[in-house]
């Protein structure tokens, strides 16, 4: 449904490289995510794909139609919901919603079915204007305005940045439902947790995708052992972890920091680890094998980068 093939795009006259030969594509009916921190080029990638800017080379197709020569076929058939959500602020939420189906030359009516779970939730509000919402509810407007002309393919610029942890987790389980209705989508998110939610994955980093796969594969390729580390002087723990040899790469997580190093950890890493924070007089010293997340697996493909 979606396919780039060595899509390269550059900025400032070539001065700032924002997508790199990037290659992929995405099946009818797959929810395919696009994560990486600001400023990776997902919003680059996603306004080529949506006929808004020209690559400098590479091809790239939607639908079926060429992203340069059947722009027009492809605005039909797409909806865009950008970064930061397009609403009008001075309309209010149905007002909203009329507008966007005028301009698709359709109407609210027609497409109900598609918007019905997600309206309904904001419905209540119908006569607020959108300047008026809180962050959630215009997260769901600006969905619903993305929406309502049917499309076949759905492209989601970061939809949950900045929205609060309920709404977020309401917001892919909507994601979900409209994969029912056989829509193809396309998020993009800098929130490593959101990629266990997608079919498969681009993993992108200064424009450069460093790995495309099920969350599932993604995980399983780690190539190395991870341990989480505790002790209770955590700001000590971190220096004297990088004094161990041979080198490790340790960061703080959540409560725990993590390390792996950078070559294949053999089977005694654990118990050398615990001895080693045992000796430089650690209390409290925990040292256990875990399984790595998807932010894990792009902290190692990053530091696989730099070497
Ligand atoms: N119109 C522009 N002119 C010049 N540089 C730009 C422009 N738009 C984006 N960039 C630069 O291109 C790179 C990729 O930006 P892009 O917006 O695609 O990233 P992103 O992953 O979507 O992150 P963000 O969440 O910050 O938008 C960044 O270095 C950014 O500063």
């Amino acid at each position: 449904m979606v396919s780039l093939t060595n899509i390269t795009k550059t900025y400032s006259k070539g001065a700032i490289s924002a997508v790199k030969d990037a290659s992929f594509s995405v099946a009818e009916g797959e929810l395919f995510g696009l994560i990486g921190p600001d400023g990776a080029g997902k919003s680059t990638i996603f306004r080529m794909l949506t006929t808004l800017l020209v690559p400098d080379s590479g091809t790239a197709t939607v639908a079926g139609h060429d992203i340069v020569t059947s722009y027009k076929a492809i605005r039909r058939k797409v909806g865009y919901m950008p970064g930061r959500f397009s609403l009008y602020q001075d309309l209010s939420i149905e007002e909203n919603l009329r507008f966007f189906a005028t301009v698709f030359n359709t109407t609210m009516e027609k497409n109900y079915a598609l918007i019905a779970d997600i309206y309904a939730q904001i419905a209540p509000f119908k006569n607020r204007r959108a300047g008026k919402l809180s962050g959630g509810m215009k997260q769901k407007l600006a969905l619903c305005c993305a929406l309502i002309h049917k499309p076949e393919v759905l492209f989601l610029d970061e939809p949950t940045t900045g929205v609060d942890p309920v709404s977020r987790k309401e917001f892919w389980e909507m994601l979900g439902r409209l994969k029912q209705h056989g829509i193809t989508i396309l998020v993009s998110t800098p929130y490593m947790d959101e990629a266990s939610l997608c079919d498969r994955v681009a993993l992108i980093q200064q424009g450069s995708i460093m790995s495309i796969d099920t969350p599932g594969g993604i995980t399983a390729a780690y190539p190395s052992k991870l341990y989480a580390v505790k002790a209770t002087d955590m700001p000590r723990l971190i220096h004297v972890l990088s004094t161990y040899e041979p080198r490790l790469d340790a960061y703080l997580f959540g409560e725990y920091i993590h390390a792996h190093t950078r070559g294949k950890d053999d089977a005694a890493m654990e118990q050398r680890l615990r001895q080693f924070l045992v000796e430089r007089r650690f209390s409290g010293v925990e040292v256990k094998p875990i399984a790595p997340s998807i932010e894990d697996c792009f902290i190692k493909m990053l530091t696989h980068h730099e070497k």
